[in-house]
């Protein structure tokens, strides 16, 4: 095919090119910067290039999809396009009649840092990562789109520390329970029931599960420094362990590193019946309890710390440690009345326990029982019953009911997750401010992190990111959190 070299300092629909990113089997991508105001883009011009009829019209395809799934894609989690033109130059013959999208721009893909990862290790972050990644697969498969093309060259990194969904040139939309695509994809990614359809007129078939597999696939090489579940020195010999798996000729062997939980879900991705992979909303809500560490009784701390204080002195080295998704080593044990609410603090007596413990369940300094307590306080005076209708909080921590059912713990050991019970919706709330500490660790939001979290507790981890530090509308509220946090001596 025809190369588009577009030159340096190129203008396209009010963006400027700064030169190359890369080049993919279709495109090339270039780095540019908006006029209006110097905001930086990346650009990936499409080419018309004179290509046999059979390869032109499955660009004409790919290019179709790339637009209008692109234009149709809003969500945090997949690549913005800003524009999309049509280059009209008749004297770069290579250019005219390309089409240039033009993108937010990533600071890199996934693909680059799984080739400087080190094998065996887990990539820093990997458990955020890949939960943020799922929030965008599951709001595709919501809208009854398939992605079709989930591999690492596809899954952007922002500056931000924020993930993107890209290229969308294979996404398709359902119909009733398949789409169709042209027979592309990623060898190393596609499932075992791709290599042995038949493409019809209309392309393979194609179901939610498939990106399913991929996210499979792609979790093992996140957590295992890019490491392919199926062995093999090429992508074509990896597919065809793949397909042997598929075939119970041999049995599915992930890298026995991975801790258990991680493992199981992702020997799950890969079923090998495609009506038994779990859904990717399903999928979310695993992924961010395995990366936040689960509550546990009170009489069994003891023996846990023991056993993870050995672990941790045995494995200081293997990664898995320092894994922010791996649950299983608790955090050490605080020393005697350490961390503990003042006897004299205004915290009722059934509710220290509870707060203790949800503190106790986080490995993160900030998220002490006076950071809890005083959240508590701010957000519903320690009432259990509290409710707020018009803004659809309720209980003591003052749930959202469809953010707690995304979080719920059973803090009462009474086999129910409700937000209207105070151990319950303590312990969630310990879970999930555990989970925003480390998201805006991640993110490197400077500041107090007690006050960005008490501010990401009212609205939201990206709204505190974005706005840099306490937003506005809830410095009054921050700043109630902190003058009862100093009460509680935290
Ligand atoms: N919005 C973006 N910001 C920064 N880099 C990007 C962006 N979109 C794509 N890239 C990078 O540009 C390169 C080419 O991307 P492209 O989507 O054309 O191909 P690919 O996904 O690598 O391969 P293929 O076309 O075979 O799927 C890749 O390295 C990709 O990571």
């Amino acid at each position: 095919m025809e190369p588009t070299d577009v030159p340096t300092g190129y203008l396209v629909a009010g963006y400027r090119i700064t030169g190359p990113i890369g080049a993919g089997a279709w495109g090339r991508v270039y780095a540019g910067r908006s006029e209006a105001d110097g905001s930086p883009v990346a650009v990936k011009f499409l080419p018309p290039g004179r290509l046999a009829p059979g390869q032109r019209r499955t660009l004409a395809e790919l290019t179709r999809r790339e637009i209008r799934f692109s234009r149709r894609a809003d969500h945090p989690q997949l690549i913005r396009t800003l524009a999309v033109v049509t280059v009209r130059d008749p004297d770069r013959q290579a250019l005219d009649g390309a089409v240039a999208l033009v993108m937010e721009r990533a600071e890199r893909s996934l693909q680059q840092l799984l080739q400087d990862a080190e094998p065996g290790r887990p990539l820093p972050g990997a458990g955020p990562l890949l939960t943020e990644l799922c929030t965008g697969l599951a709001h595709m498969h919501g809208k009854g789109w398939v992605h079709g093309d989930l591999k690492p060259g596809n899954v952007l990194l922002m500056a931000d520390g924020s993930v993107r969904l890209a290229d969308f040139g294979l996404t398709t939309e359902l119909e009733g329970t398949h789409a169709y695509i042209p027979p592309l994809g990623s060898l190393d990614h596609v499932p075992p029931e791709w290599w042995s359809q038949r493409s019809g007129p209309r392309g393979v078939q194609l179901r939610p599960g498939a990106d399913v597999w991929a996210f499979g696939v792609l979790a093992h090489q996140v957590l295992t420094g890019g490491l392919h579940p199926f062995l093999g020195a090429t992508a074509r010999a990896r597919g065809l362990a793949a397909q042997a798996y598929a075939r119970g000729v041999t049995p599915l062997r992930l890298d026995e590193r991975l801790p258990a939980g991680w493992r199981a879900l992702i020997a799950d991705c890969l079923a090998v019946d495609q009506a038994v992979r779990p859904d990717a909303r399903r999928l979310t809500a695993r992924l961010r309890a395995l990366h936040t560490p689960p509550p546990r009784r009170r009489n069994r701390i003891g023996r846990l710390t023991v056993l993870a204080a050995a672990l941790l002195a045995a494995v200081p080295a293997a990664g898995w440690a320092r894994l922010p998704g791996q649950a299983p080593l608790p955090p050490p044990p605080p020393a005697a009345g350490a961390g503990a609410l003042p006897a004299d603090a205004d915290v009722p007596a059934a509710l220290r326990e509870p707060i203790e413990r949800a503190a106790r369940a986080c490995p993160e300094p900030e998220i002490s029982p006076a950071l809890i307590a005083a959240m508590l306080k701010a957000e519903s005076g320690f009432d259990p019953a509290a409710a707020r209708p018009a803004t659809q909080e309720y209980g003591i921590a003052m749930w959202t009911p469809s953010v707690f059912k995304a979080w719920a713990q059973d803090g009462d050991g009474d086999g129910r997750k409700d937000y209207m019970s105070a151990p319950d919706a303590i312990i969630t709330m310990g879970n999930y401010v555990c989970w925003l500490d480390q998201q805006l660790k991640r993110r490197g939001t400077g500041g107090d992190l007690r006050e960005l979290v008490a501010a990401g507790y009212r609205t939201s981890d990206k709204t505190v990111a974005d706005a840099g530090g306490v937003p506005e509308r809830v410095r009054s509220h921050v700043d109630l959190v902190l003058r009862y946090l100093a009460q509680y001596g935290g």
